[in-house]
């Protein structure tokens, strides 16, 4: 936890003393994050660790056994307001085109003017170099684009706080660099909040500034550090320096 928690304005999410159990199960026990808006974190761990648990619990998707998420300042109960989650795999709807998957959004949230939508929707789609591909069905993608359509889907709900799980496990390297490259661009120019699950090394290096290390069996928070510009080294150090290996994280620094 950063010392000077106490002198900054309230951190836009907080959870605060969060366990979790999966019925007798304990998998998380007495986690306390403070995000400040626009911070971009890279959480890692071991597999089976807790780190997608504590996404949906920091998604607001699911309500921890104890504790409490507050978001600027207030106890949030169910789906957390502008917040997004990006899953590992894109989960289109098949029979939808690229840009109805887009436009999936605001027709949940029961917006009615197609028109007025789809503007930004093609936006998106435009800045992700999926212009030409409105009209095409998912299967008709590669997984790249299909991950770029969910990248788009999940923007266009102008979510103030992006959630990534795993977004890019399924992609060969050269694609994985690619739209770790286009989420940092596009979250940088929406001044997002951005906070990743991942394995690999790379992506905490390429897309945080801050990398959180859950472990233990009910996992806790192992580390919560700053990256410098030498993000791959300073994360190898660091992960080296802890008490037990953090097994399981991949990536060319580890
Ligand atoms: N629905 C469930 N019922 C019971 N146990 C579950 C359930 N979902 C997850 N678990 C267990 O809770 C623990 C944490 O799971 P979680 O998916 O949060 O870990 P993770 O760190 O994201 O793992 P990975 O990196 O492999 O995706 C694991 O041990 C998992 O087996």
């Amino acid at each position: 936890m950063f010392s000077d928690s106490m002198s900054r304005s309230v951190p836009r999410l907080v959870l605060a003393a969060v366990a979790y159990r999966y019925g007798p199960t304990p998998v998380i026990d007495r986690v306390d994050l403070e995000i400040d808006a626009g911070e971009r974190i890279g959480i890692l761990g071991r597999s089976g660790v807790g780190k997608s648990t504590l996404l949906q619990i920091m998604a607001g998707l699911v309500a921890p056994s104890a504790g409490g998420v507050r978001l600027d300042g207030a106890p949030a109960r169910g789906p957390v307001p502008g917040c997004t989650v990006m899953f590992q795999r894109p989960a289109l709807l098949p029979w939808a085109s690229v840009l109805d998957n887009v436009l999936l959004p605001a027709r949940l949230s029961g917006r009615r003017d197609r028109a007025a939508c789809e503007a930004p929707a093609r936006r998106l789609l435009d800045d992700l170099g999926l212009a030409e591909r409105a009209d095409a069905k998912p299967h008709q993608l590669s997984g790249g684009q299909q991950q770029r359509v969910a990248l788009a889907r999940a923007l266009a709900s102008e979510p103030s706080i992006l959630l990534l799980d795993e977004p890019f496990s399924a992609l060969d390297p050269e694609m994985r660099a690619s739209l770790r490259a286009d989420v940092l661009r596009l979250a940088r120019a929406r001044d997002l909040t951005l906070i990743v699950v991942t394995h690999d090394l790379a992506d905490v290096a390429a897309l945080a500034a801050r990398a959180v290390v859950l472990d233990g069996r009910p996992a806790r928070i192992a580390a919560d550090f700053a990256l410098n510009d030498d993000a791959e080294a300073n994360l190898r150090r660091r992960l080296g320096a802890l008490p037990r290996p953090v097994s399981g994280v991949t990536g060319r620094a580890a």
